[in-house]
């Protein structure tokens, strides 16, 4: 199976300030090491402050690492190139009631996805409007939708539209289903294992809920502190947790 990509020593600190006058630098990631191959879903769990949204802002480029490297297809992201990158991987936003503009119709918003992203002419772009739109089971009518008039699973679909629009290969999931109530959150999945099918779609979950990442992945890294304490195929990893951590986040120590 081709790996598309490869994440190697990939290391980011912060700079925390500590009252007034003192200041001490947080290791966000430690080193971090894995491979996603096509078709496959990775997820990446830890509690609060383990360092998996840093991970996620690095790999859309939101942020830079302060070391190692990020491989897309075998080539190293650099700031230098990242546009050339941005479309390959794509983020879902954990509130996508939040993450939308209240005023702006779906149509438009889209719209302005591809306008930034893409040399595509107006017929083009509509047209890849409607596709994403369908692909995300909902209506070409919702082109005139404002986000308040839909449901919250639809909502979910508009920010999964907006994620698949530019024909991405990865899509990194940063406990975006976290906040649907479970039968939409069934219906979300369900779609998203459907594409992964249909499109050999690469996810990145980013999960404390630890049903869905059995349900939906394949391999799984455990972080704490920045740092990969445990990792391997999902199902073996959650049946016979070896690290201690791994095991606490499981509620069984
Ligand atoms: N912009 C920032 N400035 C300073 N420290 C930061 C910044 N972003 C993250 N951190 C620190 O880096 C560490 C990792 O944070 P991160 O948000 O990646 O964790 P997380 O696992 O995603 O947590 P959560 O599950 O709460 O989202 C934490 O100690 C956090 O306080």
């Amino acid at each position: 199976m081709s790996q598309l990509l490869q994440v190697v020593d990939l290391c980011k600190s912060y700079r925390k300030q500590l009252g007034l006058f003192r200041q001490t630098r947080v290791q966000a990631l430690d080193h971090i090491n894995f491979t996603l191959s096509a078709g496959q879903t990775l997820a990446v769990v830890g509690e609060t402050g383990s360092g998996k949204s840093t991970l996620a802002k690095l790999l859309v480029g939101i942020e830079q690492p302060d070391d190692g490297e990020i491989r897309l297809s075998g080539q190293a992201v650099t700031l230098s190139n990242y546009r050339k990158y941005n479309h390959v991987i794509r983020y879902m936003f954990q509130d996508a009631e939040r993450a939308l503009n209240p005023s702006q119709k779906v149509g438009a918003m889209l719209d302005d996805v591809l306008r930034f992203s893409t040399v595509l002419d107006r017929q083009q772009r509509q047209q890849r409007i409607l596709q994403s739109l369908q692909q995300t089971g909902l209506l070409d009518e919702h082109i005139n939708f404002f986000p308040h008039m839909f449901s919250a699973g639809q909502l979910q679909r508009v920010a999964l539209a907006r994620a698949l629009i530019l024909e991405p290969k990865i899509l990194i999931l940063d406990e975006a289903l976290t906040v649907l109530d479970p039968t939409v959150r069934a219906q979300i999945v369900n779609l998203l294992l459907e594409l992964q099918q249909q499109q050999g779609l690469s996810y990145l979950l980013i999960s404390k809920n630890l049903r869905l990442v059995r349900h939906i992945s394949d391999h799984c890294l455990v972080l704490q502190d920045g740092r990969v304490v445990e990792e391997g195929p999902t199902e073996q990893l959650l049946d016979r947790p070896q690290h201690p951590h791994t095991r606490k986040l499981m509620g069984l120590s």
